[in-house]
């Protein structure tokens, strides 16, 4: 048995510092750092930026040739079974056995996890009930839909009652209603079953729809990290205005005193510096428009993605799903 980690870093669920991975000549991780808490994170990067190489090595799957690395306070170099007891892993790339029913290979990961049979049985077809698929529970995995697939391989990640699910690309192959009823069942995980969530994803849009905070990874290195409202929060300058009836007209006055203003449902996202915010309200009073909100406009995702200097082509800023 190894000797008990020591842990470094209470209430933190994930910490790295300078971890390097080659893989033959290709460098997957060029030192990164890592700080996560609670909650739901999404680990964003473009394909090839080392999403999958880190997760591998946050479960004691491989070894870091530089670097510390803790996950709920244990090392996984050193303790990679403890961790895996407490961590659950749905992989991107999973062949799952075609003739076999989503509950049996559900029950058969609890029983590797260490449940006998009986309790095993209940709690797979539990987890199935909670993901969605109490019905289909019994089917052959080759017979489901890719949305159903993505929910057997959610439910074996979390059948042994993990502290932390990583789930790499969970909505790969999904068309777009799949890909919402998934992103509200991690939240779920998340909030409501009280599992920490580290998502891997190359969407901006939906972690940013998600998560309470994102590690941005980039050419194998963490290039922006922290809670979601501190990301978004430097300004930009500009305002996010809700008013009480049609924004249109207000969008036409602003567009004439050179503000430009974009209509977002019942919201006008008005850009500008942060002398916009003072313009706006002024013009809201002088013609006595009733406002739901007036507020600094937060910075997406997408612009800390670009302005942590990724371009180039290697990231997928557009929110756009793909391989
Ligand atoms: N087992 C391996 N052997 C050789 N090269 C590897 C291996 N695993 C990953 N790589 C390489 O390491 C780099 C990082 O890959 P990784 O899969 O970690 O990235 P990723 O961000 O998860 O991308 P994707 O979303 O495409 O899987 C890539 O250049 C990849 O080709």
């Amino acid at each position: 048995m190894p000797a008990p980690a020591t842990v470094v870093d209470e209430g933190r669920v994930l910490v790295a510092s300078g971890v390097v991975k080659r893989w033959g000549s290709t460098l997957a991780l060029a030192g990164a750092d890592l700080d996560v808490g609670p909650g739901v994170t999404g680990l964003l990067g473009a394909n090839g930026s080392g999403k999958t190489t880190l997760l591998g090595l946050l479960l004691g799957l491989h070894r870091p040739d530089q670097g510390h690395i803790r996950v709920l306070g244990l090392d996984p170099t050193t303790a990679g079974p403890e961790v895996r007891a407490r961590v659950g892993y749905a992989p991107e790339h999973h062949s799952l056995p075609p003739d076999v029913k989503a509950v049996d290979l559900v029950r058969h990961v609890a029983e590797l996890h260490g449940l006998p049979r009986r309790e095993a049985t209940g709690r797979a077809s539990d987890v199935l009930w909670q993901v969605g698929l109490g019905e289909e529970r019994v089917r052959p995995l080759g017979t489901m839909s890719t949305g159903q697939r993505q929910r057997v391989k959610l439910a074996q990640a979390i059948v042994h009652d993990p502290v932390l699910v990583l789930l790499d690309e969970p909505t790969e192959g999904l068309d777009p209603v799949q890909r919402d009823d998934m992103l509200a069942l991690i939240r779920r995980v998340g909030h409501d079953f009280g599992i920490h969530v580290l998502l891997s994803s190359h969407v901006l849009d939906e972690v940013e729809r998600v998560a309470d905070g994102a590690v941005i990874l980039h050419a194998g290195r963490v290039v922006s990290s922290g809670a979601l409202a501190d990301l978004q929060a430097s300004s930009t300058g500009g305002v996010v205005v809700e008013v009480v009836g049609d924004p249109a007209p207000l969008a036409t006055e602003l567009a004439a005193r050179g503000l430009p203003a974009e209509v977002a449902g019942p919201r006008l996202v008005v850009g500008g510096g942060e002398e916009v915010f003072d313009v706006v309200r002024d013009l809201l009073a002088a013609r006595g428009v009733a406002v739901r909100r007036l507020e600094p406009r937060r910075r997406s995702l997408e612009e800390v993605f670009l302005s942590s200097g990724l371009t180039g082509g290697q990231a997928d800023p557009t929110g756009a799903a793909g391989g």
